[in-house]
């Protein structure tokens, strides 16, 4: 698989809040992305991880403070070159378009040439499967072929909406190392602690729309915030060969005593 030649772009929200009516789905969140790195940003059901993604990708509710991508401010910036600069993958949902690989990559208001398709499918290994159709490809590959459209302008940051969902272990550690190679910046929901521990570099804890942590995954999940923003108990095991894991436990299974 090739790589990116570009430079990967350096994000920071600053002092963004939003609100869907009277309710406050993000409130005064602050950070500042570094280009190149992996960065997950994870926390409970409802805590604003789409809300934040959603500020990046132009689908996004009205928000105040500032969002800027490689200093450029994404409220004023042409929506062709959001879209170059910006790849985005969310939660698939509804039907497949009845379309083939190649078509999904290529087929766009700008359109890709054969030789930028077959670029982007070998960037993830689809290569082989181009002239399959969507609707026949298995859950791995749906995901891979997804990422191959937010590829298609060689984006400079990809933002990623829960991308393992629906992946079994094999896939999900399969993408991650896939968003490894392509050396771009990703900053991508995930669900799976483990995971992010595993395969990120930077991490952001959000709860209730606050951003709780920000930091090296092993230093912001603590056992004490992992308790108090999930209400789960956690232990953290390094192994022989210097790899953290999280290791967790239900309040149920606390309380009997497993
Ligand atoms: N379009 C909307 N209208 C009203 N409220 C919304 C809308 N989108 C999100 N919310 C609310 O904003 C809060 C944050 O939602 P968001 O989808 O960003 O959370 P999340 O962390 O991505 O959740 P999940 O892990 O369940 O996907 C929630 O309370 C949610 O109900």
């Amino acid at each position: 698989m090739s790589s990116s030649h570009t430079t990967p772009s350096e994000v920071a929200f600053n002092a963004v809040s939003v609100n869907y009516g009277p309710r406050r789905a993000l409130d005064n969140v602050s950070a500042t992305i570094a280009a190149g790195e992996i960065v997950a940003v994870v926390g409970p059901n409802g805590c604003g991880k789409s809300t934040l993604l959603s500020l990046l990708t132009g689908y996004h509710p009205a928000f105040t403070g500032t969002v800027t991508v490689d200093g450029e401010d994404i409220s004023t910036m042409r929506a062709r070159d959001r879209a170059r600069k910006i790849g985005v993958l969310r939660q698939h949902t509804g039907p497949l378009p009845d379309v083939t690989v190649t078509e999904l990559v290529a087929l766009g208001p700008q359109k890709l040439s054969t030789h930028q398709v077959n670029r982007t499918l070998a960037r993830v290994g689809l290569d082989e499967l181009a002239t399959e159709p969507v609707a026949a490809l298995s859950g791995g590959q749906l995901q891979r072929a997804l990422l191959a459209r937010a590829l298609r302008h060689d984006p400079t940051l990809l933002v990623l909406d829960e991308p393992t969902n629906h992946l079994d272990v094999q896939h999900r550690f399969a993408l991650m190392e896939l968003l490894q190679d392509l050396r771009v910046t990703v900053l991508c929901a995930l669900h799976d602690l483990d995971l992010a521990i595993r395969y990120t570099d930077d991490m952001l804890l959000l709860a209730e729309g606050q951003l709780r942590a920000h930091g090296h995954p092993d230093a912001v999940l603590t056992k004490s915030r992992v308790l108090e923003v999930f209400a789960i108990d956690s232990e953290s095991v390094t192994t022989a060969r210097g790899q953290t894991h999280l290791l967790l436990r239900s309040a149920r299974a606390r309380a009997a005593g497993e």
